[in-house]
């Protein structure tokens, strides 16, 4: 495969994360221009992408020209290749340099934003080391996998309307918790935690009754973000029997700004781990080309590395959590952000909660400048960053999403 690089003009080393082989879509403002306007990252720079399509390819520019990527996620597959094939083009040849110049704006220079409207939020459970932790620490003396896990994508529906974007504060949640001693109080989340996953963006909608085969994923997904699925666990612990998750974690989720197309995946695309329970034809990915993704992740606290999650290892791709989440008929609508669960890896280093890194809270993590965790503390920000392999020895980012905990309102 050959691999194109970025005009030299542009100055964007081959191995860069935000090379011209990734190209993401954000969202974006500027104190000079503070219009939020939809753009592509390009190394250090952010390419303003209406003004430019409506220069260069003006029957593109309705997809583009709005305050968010929603026109582009609704517009579908064919646009979405037509988009990327025009601004690789642009920032590959040099002939494009006078047109497109003024339209670079420097990334540090930029607030980014949301850069879409989440319309469903639904959150996966779809690692089998995960799900193995913390079925020993939630239900002790039981299979730690639910008989289900291997036969379908656990997952429920969260809060869409509280995704929130990068760097917005996190307010420490309060609920009811059941303290040791069995007394039942309300007050603020002792057990606050992190959850780093891979959320997969919903472009093209589908017909309310007709089901999303597993070959059909990349007609309706546009591509993917990274997300923080904030977590009280000790309000979790006690409200979970029997429905599964709710004020727990919709407070907050984070969602990175810029959101990596499919396409940009292609040479990221792995095998799944080997299934070990035959599946039903609807999840049966054993005769299709593989929707598994090395994407390697890494959890900072304050500064310090605390894990290097790998989605390589997920036992369910998004292709089947696409396929389960419809198979009831259920349709999608552009903008339905669905989460992978939490990426934990078989290593110790490699688990993506607090809770599993801590087991609990029995074991501190302890940071290199000396402080121990077990859950997170007021003042604590969490910064998740993911690269993948790209085509030719290229680097695909997918930025990072960042949050703080601002501590409880109150008890
Ligand atoms: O096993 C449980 O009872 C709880 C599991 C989770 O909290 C995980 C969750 O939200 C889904 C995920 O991120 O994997
Ligand atoms: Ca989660
Ligand atoms: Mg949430």
């Amino acid at each position: 495969m050959t691999t194109v690089s970025a005009a030299p003009w542009l100055d964007v080393p081959a191995d860069h994360p935000f090379g011209v082989a990734t190209l993401p879509y954000g969202v974006f403002s500027t104190a000079a221009d503070p219009v939020a306007r939809v753009g592509v990252a390009i190394g250090e720079l952010i390419l303003d992408l209406a003004p430019v399509v409506r220069l260069l390819a003006p029957r593109l520019a309705p997809a583009v020209a709005g305050p968010s990527l929603d026109a582009l996620l609704a517009a579908g597959p064919r646009t979405w290749a037509e988009v990327r094939a025009a601004v690789t083009t642009w920032l590959t040849d040099p002939s494009f340099s006078d047109q497109l110049g003024a339209h670079l704006v420097p990334a540090r220079d930029a607030v980014l934003h949301l850069p879409f409207t989440v319309a469903d939020y639904v959150d996966f459970y779809a690692s089998e080391q995960h799900a193995t932790n913390l079925g020993r620490m939630f239900r002790p003396g039981q299979d730690p996998l639910t008989p289900n896990w291997k036969h379908l994508p656990i997952g429920y529906h969260g809060r869409a309307g509280t995704v929130v974007g990068s760097g917005t504060g996190v307010v420490r949640p309060s609920g009811q918790r059941r303290e040791p001693d069995g007394g039942i109080t309300f007050g603020p989340s002792r057990r606050l935690d992190i959850e780093a996953e891979l959320g997969f963006v919903v472009g093209a909608p589908s017909r309310l009754g007709r089901p999303v085969e597993l070959t059909r994923f990349a007609e309706h997904v546009f591509g993917v973000c990274l997300v923080n699925d904030w977590s009280a666990r000790d309000i979790q612990a006690w409200e979970y029997v029997p429905l599964g998750p709710f004020l727990g974690k919709s407070f907050a989720t984070s969602v990175s700004p810029w959101v990596v197309p499919l396409a940009a995946l292609d040479a990221a695309r792995v095998a799944p781990p080997e299934r070990t329970v035959p599946l039903l034809p609807y999840l049966d990915d054993s005769r299709t080309p593989p929707w598994g993704l090395d994407v390697r992740l890494e959890v900072r606290l304050n500064g310090h590395v605390v894990s290097r999650p790998v989605f390589d290892g997920m036992y369910w791709t998004g292709a089947q959590m696409l396929a389960h989440l419809t198979a009831n008929g259920a349709s999608l609508r552009t903008g339905d952000l669905y989460a992978s669960g939490t990426i934990s890896g078989a290593r110790p280093d490699q688990r993506g909660s607090l809770i599993e890194l801590s087991w609990g809270g029995a074991e501190p993590l302890r940071l290199a400048d000396g402080t121990t965790r077990t859950f997170l503390e007021d003042g604590d920000e969490v910064v998740i960053s993911a690269v993948a392999p790209g085509a030719g020895g290229t680097v695909i980012g997918l930025g990072e999403v960042r949050g703080r905990i601002l501590p409880a309102g109150r008890d």
